[in-house]
């Protein structure tokens, strides 16, 4: 049977405008009450399939998307646009989809369709500062009505990586009689000191901008130079020394030169470009141009918020209750989310795990980037 509903199939409406949807379905999730206490009368869940679900509607995998990522995990006859992980996803590939019935759902608190603080609130503005704060917990339990929408019965898998992972990890923490598997791949049980510090520091720097009006913005100018330097911070992050080095090295951006300026007011202001400076300019204009400054905070905080071990006894407790077969990856040079802290996971499940490492030079991005390398590891260990 297939049980993926037509209803809505249409152009999306979000903050940055109507954008072509695609493959994209939404389903109305009704009301929900957030972990820490907001609430909102309505919930829209976004999402992506590809596949049939089968009679008994336990052959599902739940790909979860990372901090700005979309719905798009891989194209579709419905959408032949290239996704995020379009290497793993498709007919003969590792998540073969002509035996899987795949969902990505759209994190609420984003900008790819589901709820967001862009999102009209009944008195027909956006959310904006009125949106409730988020947790992965919050985003888990509104993918579970999802599946219960859609007639899943059982999870074959979920997989995902950095916030994805993080989401992964907490539905095998949330709902252990539902999920036989589950992926997380450069990920911990936990955001560290140092992941929330680069986030506040990414968050900041949003709420300062000009233009930011304590979230309520969507009537003016968006806080765009805020969203790009939370970006640049970001993207740093998901990358490594050596790959920039290599990359750019002291190297000019072109003709520029940068120690050369301009005379303002008396002041010496450096015009020209490091090319290192300008790709990351690059990098924030392609994020302003496609995400809302309140949904990169809204996530960037959800993503701040992960702990398995909330409100479970701690990391260690809310672990060894954890029943599903794993499949933990790390990238052997993240910076960020380090392959210790994925260790740390593969102890604290029952029984014996290894992790796999990704082998690239880039970092963090490595689990998008170099996808393919665990194509045979989600096969074998996922059942895939
Ligand atoms: C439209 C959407 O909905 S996208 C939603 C899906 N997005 C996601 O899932 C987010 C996850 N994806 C990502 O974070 C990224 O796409 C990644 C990590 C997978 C790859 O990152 P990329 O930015 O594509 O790769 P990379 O670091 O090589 O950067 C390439 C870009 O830098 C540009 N660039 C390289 N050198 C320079 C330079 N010196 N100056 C300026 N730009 C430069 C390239 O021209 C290229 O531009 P383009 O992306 O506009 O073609
Ligand atoms: N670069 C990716 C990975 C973040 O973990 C993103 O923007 O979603």
């Amino acid at each position: 049977m297939s049980l993926v509903p037509e209803e809505k199939v249409g152009a999306v409406e979000n903050d940055l405008g109507t954008r072509p949807a695609g493959a994209l379905r939404t389903y109305d999730a009704g009301p929900f009450t957030f972990e820490t206490g907001g609430h909102l009368p309505a919930v829209t869940v976004a999402y992506e399939t590809w596949g049939e679900l089968n009679t008994a509607g336990d052959n599902a995998v739940l790909v979860a998307h990372a901090l700005t990522g979309d719905t798009h995990v891989a194209s579709s006859p419905t959408d032949p646009a290239i996704g995020w992980w379009e290497g793993l996803l498709g007919e003969g590939r590792p998540i073969d989809t002509s035996r899987w019935f795949v969902i990505a759902p759209a994190m609420v608190g984003g900008c790819y369709g589901s709820t967001g603080p862009g999102s009209a609130a009944p008195d027909g503005t956006p959310w904006g500062s009125r949106f409730p704060f988020v947790t992965i917990r919050d985003s888990v339990h509104l993918e579970k009505r999802l599946l219960d929408h859609l007639g899943v019965t059982r999870l074959h898998s979920v997989v995902g990586g950095s916030m994805g992972g993080a989401r992964a990890l907490e539905w095998a923490a949330t709902y252990p009689e539902f999920v036989r598997s589950f992926g997380v791949f450069a990920c911990g049980a936990a955001s560290t000191a140092e992941q929330i510090a680069f986030g506040q520091a990414q968050v900041l720097a949003i709420r300062n901008d000009p233009h930011f009006n304590g979230g309520d913005y969507y009537a003016g100018p968006h806080p765009e130079a805020g969203l790009g330097l939370a970006r640049r911070i970001a993207h740093i992050t998901y990358r490594t020394e050596a790959e920039l080095g290599l990359r750019f090295g002291r190297a000019p951006q072109g003709a520029e030169n940068p120690l050369g300026g301009t005379e303002l007011a008396g002041r010496r202001r450096r015009t020209g470009r490091y090319q290192v400076e300008s790709y990351l300019d690059h990098q924030a204009a392609k994020l302003t141009q496609r995400f809302d400054p309140n949904a990169y905070i809204t996530l960037a905080e959800a993503l701040i918020s992960h702990d398995v071990g909330r409100g479970r006894g701690g990391v260690a407790a809310a672990l060894a209750q954890v029943s599903a077969v794993p499949l933990l990856a790390a990238v052997d040079t993240d910076r960020l989310y380090f392959p210790e802290q994925s260790q740390q996971i593969a102890d604290l499940l029952p029984g014996e795990h290894q992790v796999h490492l990704i082998t690239s030079h880039i970092g963090h991005d490595g689990f998008l980037t170099s996808a393919e390398q665990l194509g045979r590891q989600i096969r074998v260990t996922l059942g895939l």
